[in-house]
């Protein structure tokens, strides 16, 4: 029989094996109270299981892992019916967390993954030997197009390869979505005729739900590079259906935007991994940002690399990018490379437009950064070289371990 095992962690839970018990029977064919309809037939087919109960260790006393297997049986093949079975009724009832699902291959096969994934955005980009930069709009609201131009033109000649709306540029009078991508498009294919660097613009999808798809499509019809998307704003599902439409085939960015209030409790909500990793990878996201460990809005450690692995280990889908983000400078990129290595976006707002030179000199002064790192030299030592790396770690230090 196919099933879905889910690994929960319950607090202060006296008894953990009768609530292991009755989730199983609960989410299942159960109630709080006994059936007398209930069929043996019936059980056997649609009841979960209890897998596993395990104590964790005594600092930890009163906290258990439970796992409980579901019959795949009892849902349709998509997200919210798989949310609502395993973690519907049960993410209200006390100190429950969701840490992982594991589904089986014939339960894999019916989700899409990334359609580019990572191998697929390095080749748009023709960069293979390094971490991925990415720069922000910033300070934008309120401006024109000539404004977003301007301040395109600035990142890409500062060399990064990717360009993203901030997450909270909506729908506007100045600065439209249809325009900002041909726009974008104009400024872009100049810069690479200048250049030969080829930087490639993220454009926000936002609105309402029953828009999106034309609005994608309409995207993809002037020739948009990527789509970054508010996917907890929306839902899973509704990601996995841009992922699916063939008629938008764009490479999808998924923006944290209120996860944290899913994930941020050590006692309720979903792992990090779970929700930032490995759902957002089967539901069709190409890259998934996510606090880094060491910026403004910090995210542990641990939970930042629980994410990057579910993104990028073997499986049977593409690998997507991991793209730790929030207040990054250049001197954090070793720690960044150190951490989540080359198959990984280095994403910068006011990192880059905060240079003393502009978002330009931002731009230079992670790719100086980066190049350094990968020559295995402190930054300091290439800052000798780099005026515009010289100037970040002047203003914003340099997080280097040196000894
Ligand atoms: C919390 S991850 C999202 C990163 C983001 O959207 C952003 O605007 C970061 O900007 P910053 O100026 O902190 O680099
Ligand atoms: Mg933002």
């Amino acid at each position: 029989m196919s099933e879905l095992i889910a690994t929960y962690l319950i607090h202060d839970e006296k008894n953990p094996e009768k609530k292991a018990e009755e989730i199983a029977l609960g989410l299942t064919v159960g109630s709080w109270t006994n059936l007398p309809e209930l069929e043996q037939s019936q059980l056997r087919k649609h009841k979960g299981r209890v897998v596993s109960i395990e104590g964790l260790p005594s600092d930890n006393a009163d906290q258990s892992l439970i796992r409980i297997a579901y019959p795949t049986i009892n849902f349709s093949n998509d997200l919210p019916a798989i949310l609502t079975t395993v973690f519907g009724k049960l993410s209200l009832d006390g100190k429950i967390k969701l840490l992982d699902l594991q589904f089986d291959n014939g339960l894999k096969s019916l989700f899409p993954g990334p359609r580019f994934g990572m191998d697929g955005l390095r080749e748009k980009l023709n960069v293979f030997d390094r971490p991925l930069l990415m720069s922000i709009f910033k300070g934008v609201l309120g401006k024109d197009l000539s404004f977003l131009a301007m301040q395109l033109k600035q990142q890409a000649l500062g060399g990064v390869d990717l360009v993203k709306d901030d997450e909270i540029l909506f729908e506007n009078e100045l600065t439209p979505f249809e325009k900002r991508i041909t726009a974008g498009k104009q400024v872009l294919r100049e810069v690479q005729e200048q250049t030969g660097h080829r930087t490639l613009y993220a454009v926000n999808l936002t609105g309402r739900t029953s828009q999106l798809r034309d609005k994608a499509r309409k995207a993809a019809e002037l020739g948009a590079d990527l789509l970054l998307f508010n996917v907890f704003a929306y839902g899973l599902d509704v990601l996995q259906e841009l992922r699916e439409d063939d008629e938008i085939a764009l490479p999808l960015m998924a923006h944290p935007a209120v996860s944290g209030a899913l994930t941020s409790s050590r006692e309720y909500g979903l792992s990090h991994s779970l929700l930032l990793g490995k759902l957002l990878r089967y539901a069709g996201a190409d890259l998934s940002l996510f606090p880094s460990p060491y910026g403004t809005v910090a995210l542990e450690q641990t939970s930042a690399l629980s994410i990057a692995s579910e993104l990028t280990k073997e499986d049977v889908f593409k690998k997507a990018f991991p793209v730790p983000s929030a207040g990054i400078h250049p001197g954090l990129v070793p720690l960044l490379i150190r951490d989540f290595g080359n198959d990984s976006v280095i994403n910068a707002g006011g990192g880059v437009h905060g240079h003393p030179d502009g978002a330009r000199g931002g731009g230079l002064a992670f790719r100086q950064a980066i190049e350094t790192n990968l020559q295995g030299k402190l930054l300091v030592e290439g800052a000798e070289q780099c005026p515009e790396l010289k100037k970040a770690l002047q203003l914003w230090g340099n997080a280097e371990v040196t000894s």
